[in-house]
């Protein structure tokens, strides 16, 4: 189930959940005679029903979705002018659904600050009306509801983003993964293509691999593959990205990069990597296939093939050197 689905449901549960408690309420009041306790809870529910159909339309960019601000911000202070004007002990305990509501619904901070400014004013005529012993108690329960709901949705957060994080990173190097390249080599394109600006794009191996590994074990292998994407990491540019292909390749995406630029950069990365001494191992050398997004090149794979075949063209030439392939352009 993708992230969009699971929050479509967990929204629509959420208000629809709330709209029925609300309709109960609504309904109890009416039964008691407390008309305007009545006409409140309708109110509320009919602005989570609409929340409920929001949910409902929105359901395909549910992410970004901001008329749910919109809806959980008016029964916020819906309920705060209500606790204010009203004379109705009772009705400081409907804050509940709505702090769970704001967490369960907006991100994190936009939760918390709605929750706070809802909490303040209800606990303020709480403890100016009420008895002391249930002023105190409606506050810790209140309380104890915002802080262990903020922890829930702090801690759901910090796991989503990190099993995200360990879905896309090559664990040995920091780099992202093989799986999320050609994903992210989409976007660029795509955002390359409506921006108009170039994209360039190098496939770097390293040479004599099987040497090495002969040479200084599998351990010193993965050591000087770690040291080499450190290296890389700081010769690139902050918008640049370096995803580690197998064992011994790198494939590096330079958005806002056009063919003179690349070549440069190639330049920089090849003579950095062979200059350094590396711990344990001395010196190496890579081989570097360049290439820069054409006009006809719209798909991920014409990118990530020709500079793959512009390494293997470097490769030929002998270790330590690098290939430029210029990109395809679309007949006029
Ligand atoms: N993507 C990318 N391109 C680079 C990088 N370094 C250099 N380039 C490209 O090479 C061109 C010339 O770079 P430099 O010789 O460093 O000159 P520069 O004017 O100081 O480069 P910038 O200020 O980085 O634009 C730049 O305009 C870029 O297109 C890099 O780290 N990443």
């Amino acid at each position: 189930m993708t992230e969009t689905r699971l929050r479509s449901w967990t929204h629509a549960f959420g208000y629809g959940l709330a709209a029925l408690f609300t309709a109960g309420l609504a309904l109890q009041n009416l039964r008691y005679g407390f008309y305007q306790l009545f006409y409140l809870a309708l109110a509320m529910s009919a602005l989570l029903l609409g929340g409920l159909v929001y949910t409902f339309i929105c359901r395909r960019h549910q992410l970004s979705a901001p008329g749910h601000l919109t809806i959980l911000a008016g029964l916020n202070s819906g309920l705060v002018a209500a606790v204010l004007a009203l004379d109705a002990p009772g009705i400081s305990h409907w804050a509940m659904p709505l702090i769970a509501l704001n967490f369960l619904i907006l991100p994190l901070r936009q939760g918390l600050t709605l929750s706070l400014i809802l909490l303040l004013p209800v606990l303020a005529v709480t403890w100016l009306t009420q008895p002391l012993g249930d002023a105190l108690l409606t506050s810790i329960g209140l309380a104890a509801l915002l802080t262990v709901t903020a922890f829930c949705v702090w801690h759901y957060d910090h796991m989503t983003q990190s099993a995200q994080d360990l879905a896309i990173t090559d664990p040995v190097t920091g780099a992202y993964n093989a799986r999320f390249l050609d994903e992210a080599l989409q976007k660029e394109i795509s955002r390359a293509i409506a921006t108009g600006h170039p994209l360039s794009a190098i496939s770097l191996s390293i040479d004599h691999t099987d040497e090495i590994g002969k040479l200084h074990g599998e351990a010193g292998l993965q050591s000087l593959v770690q040291n080499i994407c450190r290296t890389l990491f700081d010769v690139v540019r902050a918008g640049d990205s370096i995803y580690r292909v197998n064992s011994s390749e790198f494939f590096l995406i330079l958005p806002f990069t056009p063919e003179d630029g690349v070549r440069v950069i190639a330049e920089r990365v090849r003579r950095t990597l062979s200059e350094h001494e590396w711990p344990g191992i001395g010196k190496i050398s890579v081989s570097l296939g360049c290439t820069t997004r054409g006009s006809g090149d719209t798909g991920n794979s014409d990118l990530r093939d020709r500079a793959r075949a512009a390494m293997a063209r470097a490769r030929s030439q002998g270790s330590g050197t690098a290939w430029f392939s210029p990109g395809a352009s679309t007949e006029v």
